[in-house]
């Protein structure tokens, strides 16, 4: 499924709430975080990578390219976006690019199919995640011709919010339910933020396979 799809999972960030270090390497249920994401994400996508700053030897055991960001100094997730952007462009054959925060577990198994469709209805758009009512632009597809229009955003004018990228681009929605577990309803793309949210997600990983 996806296979002219490229993927990117971010795990280029700080984690500063989680006190340093890389929070995608962390255990979950006896596999890292990453593992989780990547389990569900890749069979999505064609070519994946994976976009982190820093010495890629700590992704060692992770068998995918390590894209280090285009932009220094941890711009945030749309240098991530912006340097898979570009390489998608170079390295594959693919006119879009799917992304995934490495933080987020349970993330849905349909993400870049019903991305792919909405995306399909408005072409050139961005097609992005939303679950509540909330955006989650961190998830989304965004058509690799947008490479220059973000290089000139992020670069040239500074700014780094990503949804302030994606609405200046032009989107299209896409509503993701919640998901059952019991009495309780678990957003799908609950990410981890702080370790009281990585003892949540062991809980969770107990009562559901979402
Ligand atoms: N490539 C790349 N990814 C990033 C960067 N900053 C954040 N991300 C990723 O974007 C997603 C959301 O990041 P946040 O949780 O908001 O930020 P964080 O730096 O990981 O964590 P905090 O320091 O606690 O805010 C995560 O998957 C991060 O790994 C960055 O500068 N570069």
């Amino acid at each position: 499924m996806g296979q002219d799809i490229a993927g990117i999972i971010l795990a280029g960030g700080r984690s500063r709430r989680m006190g340093g270090g890389d929070k995608s390497l962390l255990a979950l249920g006896g596999d890292s975080l990453l593992d989780h994401v990547a389990s569900r994400f890749a069979p999505q996508v064609g070519p994946l990578a994976l976009s982190a700053n820093g010495d890629p030897a700590r992704f060692a055991g992770i068998e995918l390219p390590v894209l280090a960001d285009v932009v220094e100094g941890f711009a945030g997730p749309l240098a991530g976006i912006l340097t898979a952007l570009e390489w998608a462009a170079a390295d594959t054959s693919c006119e879009a690019l799917a992304t995934a925060a490495g933080d987020t577990p349970f993330l849905p198994r349909d993400l870049v199919e019903r991305l792919v469709a909405a995306a399909g209805a408005r072409p050139g758009s961005i097609a992005v995640a939303c679950s509540g009512g909330k955006w989650h632009p961190t998830f989304a597809l965004w058509p690799t011709e947008a490479r220059a229009a973000l290089r000139r955003f992020l670069v040239d004018e500074d700014i780094r919010r990503v949804s302030a990228f994606i609405e200046r681009h032009g989107f299209v929605e896409v509503e993701f339910s919640l998901l059952k577990s019991g009495e309780h309803e678990i957003d799908p793309f609950f990410n981890i933020n702080t370790p009281d949210d990585l003892a949540a997600a062991e809980r969770l990983l107990q009562s559901i396979d979402p």
